[in-house]
């Protein structure tokens, strides 16, 4: 179910997660260095450190010393300065050539600073690596180092703009997948939100972080005005009446006759109401689901008024002490206010407990503008999305209760009465981060 959203929320979770580490890594480095060079500022200068004139230091001269006199006789060992210079600075520093026996040099980290002032050609130690091999293998080091340390502290700090590449993505993946634009930019939203500052904590990775961020992102935009569909019925006064609205084809009737063997497992008991009139055919679609779970049907002739078809049905459930009247309406009418009106009437004349939405999540973006269309032409309580199990994007499911502000209540999910599911938010969003 949903798998093309599900892949691309699979694909931003790596992403992000390498993007975080990345950046956060990046961070630490550059904290290691800024560490590094404020030790080098105040660190003690090492005792055989020869002192270096300007022009010398920045010769790059492969003798060994730093003094006229040593270059003049020619001794590899560099001459202990009588005093330390007045005027040492960090060019000074970095004349310390590698072949001097300074081990200390040889195993600091500033060691890598001190490579980068040898000649340019000068091979780096023993280790016959050139100096730009020597560099990446220093740089390498230190990040490595600086990682380690940080990820071993826990103090990996993800910030929002570590993720602004996969969370472009993310975005777009969204877009494709047929989740409306003010639905993804609320995910993305969201997602910034909770990771804003989120120091990762030793136990977790990364990935953990970010499938957290958007698990609740998901859960918040999915999960508006759910309510608990059998405790309100469970309180409603019997009979409820439930009118099911959306245009034909999408699957109204047969989620009429499903949420009908729904309710019987629960033990309540429930009446259909054709108030589709408008459609030939829409009667006798009715009486076959109502023949097969073997329900009452109340149908007028076609052409007949909606408002008393479920009049009748109401009236009939209370002679019959059952629960709930299922009232079909007809989705197709020529403009919005034909439909307020059919609905207007049914309002007036039985006074509805619930309207309920039904749209194919197939449909996509269309799902989405019409649930919109429909809940501001009479107002919705909820939606059943059909056809779920149909290869879908998923961008209805993850849009509808945000637009209209109203929730899905049930999925549809195959042909058969028995393949209705009831609409959980986090079971949903488990589905789609691959949990279940
Ligand atoms: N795969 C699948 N098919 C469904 C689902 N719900 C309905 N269908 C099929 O969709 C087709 C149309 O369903 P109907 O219930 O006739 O839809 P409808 O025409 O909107 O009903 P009316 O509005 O009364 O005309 C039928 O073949 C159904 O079996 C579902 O959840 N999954």
């Amino acid at each position: 179910m949903f798998d093309g959203l599900k892949e691309k929320l699979s694909r931003f979770r790596e992403d992000a997660e390498e993007a975080a580490e990345e950046a956060a890594a990046e961070e630490a480095d550059a904290r290691a260095d800024a560490d590094a060079e404020a030790e080098a500022a105040t660190a003690p200068e090492a005792d055989d450190a020869p002192p270096a004139t300007e022009s010398e230091a920045s010769a790059g001269d492969a003798v060994p010393g730093s003094d006229t006199d040593a270059v003049e006789t020619d001794d590899p060992t560099p001459a202990e300065p009588a005093a330390p210079p007045a005027d040492r600075d960090a060019e000074a520093e970095v004349e310390e050539p590698s072949a001097t026996t300074d081990h200390d040099a040889g195993v600091d980290a500033d060691a890598a600073g001190d490579l980068e002032g040898a000649g340019e050609e000068e091979p780096a130690g023993g280790l016959g690596l050139s100096r730009d091999e020597a560099e990446d293998e220093e740089e390498f080091r230190a990040s490595f180092g600086a990682r380690a340390k940080a990820f071993a502290t826990g103090g990996v700090v993800i910030r929002p703009e570590h993720l602004d590449e996969p969370l472009d993505d993310l975005e777009l993946a969204l877009l494709s997948s047929d989740v409306e634009m003010s639905v993804a930019q609320e995910i993305l939203r969201t997602i910034r939100e909770e990771v804003e500052g989120t120091t990762r904590a030793q136990v977790q990775s990364t990935g953990q972080v970010v499938e957290m961020a958007l698990r609740e992102a998901l859960v918040d935009v999915i999960s508006v005005g759910q309510f608990d569909f059998e405790q309100r019925i469970a309180a409603a006064e019997k009979p409820m009446v439930i009118i099911f609205t959306g245009v034909n084809g999408v699957g109204k009737t047969t989620s009429i006759a499903k949420l009908s063997r729904y309710l019987e497992e629960r033990g309540i008991s429930s009446v259909l109401a054709n108030g589709d009139t408008y459609r030939a055919g829409a009667n006798e679609q009715l009486r076959e689901h109502a023949a097969a779970l073997d329900r009452k049907l109340i149908a007028h002739e076609q052409g007949g008024d909606p408002a008393a078809v479920i009049y009748d049905a109401v009236e009939y459930a209370k002679a019959n002490d059952i629960d709930v009247v299922l009232g079909d309406t007809a989705g197709r009418l020529h403009t919005s206010n034909d439909l307020m009106a059919q609905l207007e009437k049914i309002d007036r004349v039985v006074d509805p407990d619930m309207t309920l939405f039904v749209d194919e999540a197939v449909a996509g973006q269309d799902a989405t503008q019409r649930a919109r269309q429909f809940n501001e032409a009479a107002a919705i309580d909820g939606a059943v999305l059909t056809k779920a199990d149909a290869d879908s994007q998923g961008g209805a499911a993850i849009s509808i209760a945000h637009v209209t502000g109203r929730p899905i209540l049930f999925l549809g999910t195959g042909q058969g009465y028995a393949d209705l599911e009831r609409f959980d938010p986090e079971r949903i969003v488990d589905r789609l981060l691959g949990a279940e």
